[in-house]
């Protein structure tokens, strides 16, 4: 198994977020987490990218053991990326140089002194602004991109940094229904070799994308399976999907 979370726990004082989760997760797999609010898929990708350490259990990717380790060592040297439900980038950068940023980005003084734009790095930049829809946008400032353009310019700033594993926590959260679709396909064609766990709560997004969906509920996994599978279990149907039909309705 390539990513292997083993009875994953974290306890916030008192409080288990996430009750002994396991879950296996195979390399080139999309995975996507649902469930009620505060049931913990955010927190379990904040301790697969170390932003929140386990109380117990073990993160094991490729065997070794990375729980606990730091959001730096995790996204530099185990080369997991992370997207944040919010935008995240440089105001005041275009398109083009927040990639540029992404795929160059300097570690050192030196490193940003001596950094010349190489045909190589043209052509990389230019093949993500197509991967993303971004090119007739490359010039712009994000602000005046879409809401859902802001998006796919930041899931291009994470390719650009060519992570293994790719966390999407609510990619399509406040985005029109032709923008998700959009955002789905683009997970399906430029994220096809990556290992990608996704959080969502649209479900037609989540049966355009999911191969495997798990389905969290109080800290503990309820249910695991492909798509037909979960959206016709009745536990799931009872905590989750009826839940959120009614309060649709109110
Ligand atoms: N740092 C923290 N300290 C205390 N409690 C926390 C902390 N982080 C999260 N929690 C709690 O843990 C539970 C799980 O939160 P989490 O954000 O993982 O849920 P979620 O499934 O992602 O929910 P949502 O769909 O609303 O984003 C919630 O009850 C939340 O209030």
């Amino acid at each position: 198994m390539y990513l292997e979370l083993k009875n994953l726990t974290v306890d916030f004082n008192g409080f288990l977020a996430v009750h002994d989760v396991n879950m296996g997760i195979e390399k080139g797999e999309t995975r996507v987490i649902i469930g009620p609010n505060g049931a913990g898929k955010t927190t379990i990708i904040d301790m697969i990218t170390g932003k929140t350490k386990p109380t117990k259990g073990q993160i094991l990717l490729n065997g070794e053991d990375i729980a606990g380790k730091d959001s730096y060592d995790i996204s530099n040297s185990y080369g997991i990326g992370r997207k944040f439900q919010g935008p995240n980038v440089f105001d005041e950068m275009s398109v083009y140089e927040n990639l540029e940023v992404a795929l160059c980005g300097h570690t050192s003084l030196w490193s940003a002194f001596t950094y010349r734009r190489t045909p190589e790095i043209y052509r990389q930049l230019n093949e993500i602004l197509e991967q993303i829809d971004l090119t007739e946008q490359r010039e712009m400032l994000p602000r005046f991109l879409s809401h859902g353009q802001r998006q796919w310019l930041e899931m291009g700033m994470i390719l650009a940094q060519n992570p293994d594993i790719i966390t999407l926590d609510e990619p399509a959260a406040g985005m029109t229904d032709d923008e998700t679709f959009k955002t789905g396909e683009m997970i399906k064609s430029i994220m096809k070799d990556k290992t990608v766990i996704v959080v969502e709560h649209d479900m037609d997004f989540i049966k355009q994308i999911a191969k495997t969906v798990t389905v969290l509920n109080q800290g503990e996994i309820l249910a695991e399976g492909t798509y037909d599978e979960v959206s016709h279990n009745a536990e799931v149907i009872r905590v989750y999907l009826k839940s959120d039909d009614e309060e649709e309705e109110a």
